[in-house]
């Protein structure tokens, strides 16, 4: 796309190009209720409308809107460079949308390619880090940590635990942190099949308690009522 078109598009021009294609991809009927529709204002937690995406002078995506609301999952899907990593950012407001809006309505935890936990530190004690910055107590975290099987690698150094491990761990932080919008990118990667149903598990809990899941992920995980975005229809 030359750079008066795609400026002409970010500046929020009508699309004329037949090559354009729709913002987004409906799979699912859940997809539908995602995006807000017959869901109450006062059950979204966060909304995305018209965003943008531009990662160094290329523009990534465009015209993405979706709505995540209390008990909601949404599966952001497609090939590498499709820009699920993008759009979990935005959502986080790690990366400014080139346009759109982001609105979050609630506290986000973020699960990304680094779990965010001291090396240096046994497991146990980085948790522990972390509950202090979100002012959450010590048997949240015990629980946490008993969801995802680590309580036997309490004592371990982060630096010293396997990737699935360290992925279990990273859940366990976002689990205790209490924050009601999970945005987790590739949160299973590295993880066996036995933390993967923990995983599922832990999601299904926290829907249940009102919270919500925006997840990226190159593989399906068994979870019910899931609502898909292509984000490969996108590129
Ligand atoms: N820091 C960056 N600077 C410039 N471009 C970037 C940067 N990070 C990512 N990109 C580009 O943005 C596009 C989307 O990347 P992103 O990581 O969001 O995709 P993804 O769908 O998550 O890919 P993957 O499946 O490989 O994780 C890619 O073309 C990538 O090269």
């Amino acid at each position: 796309m030359d750079r008066g078109r795609r400026a002409a598009r970010l500046a929020g021009a009508p699309r004329t190009d037949p090559r354009d294609r729709p913002p987004f991809r409906l799979f699912r009927r859940r997809y539908a209720r995602a995006r807000g529709y017959g869901v109450s204002e006062a059950d979204l937690l966060l909304r995305l409308d018209r965003v943008a995406c531009v990662r160094g002078d290329r523009l990534v995506f465009e015209g993405v809107s979706l709505a995540l609301a209390r008990g909601g999952a949404l599966w952001l899907r497609g090939p590498n460079g499709a820009g699920k990593s993008s759009l979990i950012r935005l959502a986080a407001g790690l990366l400014r949308a080139a346009a759109g809006t982001v609105e979050r309505r609630e506290r986000i935890a973020l699960i990304d390619e680094g779990a965010a936990l001291d090396p240096e530190l046994p497991l146990r004690r980085a948790l522990d880090f972390w509950a202090r910055i979100d002012t959450i107590d010590g048997p949240r975290v015990t629980e946490a940590m008993g969801a995802m099987g680590l309580a036997p690698l309490a004592e371990v150094p982060v630096a010293m635990l396997s990737t699935g491990q360290r992925k279990r761990a990273a859940m366990a932080r976002v689990i205790a942190s209490g924050a009601p919008i999970w945005l987790l990118d590739e949160p299973a990667n590295g993880m066996d099949e036995a933390a993967k149903e923990r995983l599922v598990a832990a999601i299904a809990k926290h829907r249940g308690n009102g919270g919500a899941v925006l997840l990226a992920s190159h593989f399906a995980l068994d979870i019910a009522e899931l609502a898909e975005l292509d984000m490969g229809a996108l590129a």
